[in-house]
């Protein structure tokens, strides 16, 4: 279905080949995906916690002069040494919390490598999102691994390779896990859009390393 959203989103040229559970391999990039990481229960009282208690911020950017709000609440969180720089802001990490500690811990074996950063994002109804970015920051370092976390609400991520356009999209459900690692970063871009759906709050945390 072509379906245009209340913002002229489109889906047209979703060229959507299956995402199936567990390992995907793309052109420049490979990815996992568990849609069931965390059980239910697990997953209800971790999207409590985290709404209730991370100490979402709103951040700002300058554009043109202006300073714009993100379509977004954030919260970085990590070792005390790895401050991170992105679109023009430096963020210093909170300490752990035990929630996400025992976060972390449950994903590790999955992608055989120590996080020592999170950054978390609250997209508080259908009209938060992110637009088009990689995560390709210096301070990652070439072929980076991150691991997405989701909770609450199912919102679309979408996938475009930068030279070819084709595009790729997962629904990030309640419970998921998606493993980005190889060259993904450096040839596929990635956003969340807006929604014109009447939706409830969703918490997706990236656990990084941080060099
Ligand atoms: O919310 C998501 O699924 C993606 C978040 C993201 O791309 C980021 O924080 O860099
Ligand atoms: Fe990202």
């Amino acid at each position: 279905m072509n379906q245009l959203d209340i913002f002229g989103n489109t889906n047209s040229g979703t060229d959507n080949p299956i995402v199936k559970p567990g390992y995907n391999s793309i052109k420049n990039g490979e990815f996992y995906f568990f849609p069931n990481f965390f059980p239910k229960h697990e997953s209800d009282s971790f999207f409590k916690e985290l709404k209730a208690n991370i100490l979402w911020k709103q951040e700002s950017m300058n554009m043109y002069g202006k300073q714009v709000n993100f379509p977004r609440l954030t919260a970085w969180y990590g070792d005390n040494d790895k401050p991170y720089k992105f679109s023009g802001i430096t963020l210093n990490p909170n300490p752990w919390t035990e929630s996400l500690l025992k976060i972390k811990e449950h994903i590790e074996p999955k992608s055989n490598v120590v996080y020592n950063s999170v950054l978390l994002n609250l997209y508080r109804n259908g009209n938060d999102s992110i637009s088009w970015h990689t995560d390709a920051e210096p301070e990652l370092g070439r072929n980076p691994v991150i691991a997405s976390v989701n909770f609450g609400e199912t919102r679309k991520f979408q996938l475009r390779h930068i030279h070819t356009k084709e595009k790729l999209e997962i629904e990030l459900n309640h419970g998921s896990l998606l493993i980005m690692q190889g060259e993904l970063q450096h040839y596929w871009q990635h956003q969340v859009p807006k929604t014109g759906r009447n939706i409830n709050a969703r918490i997706n945390l990236t656990f990084r390393v941080i060099k």
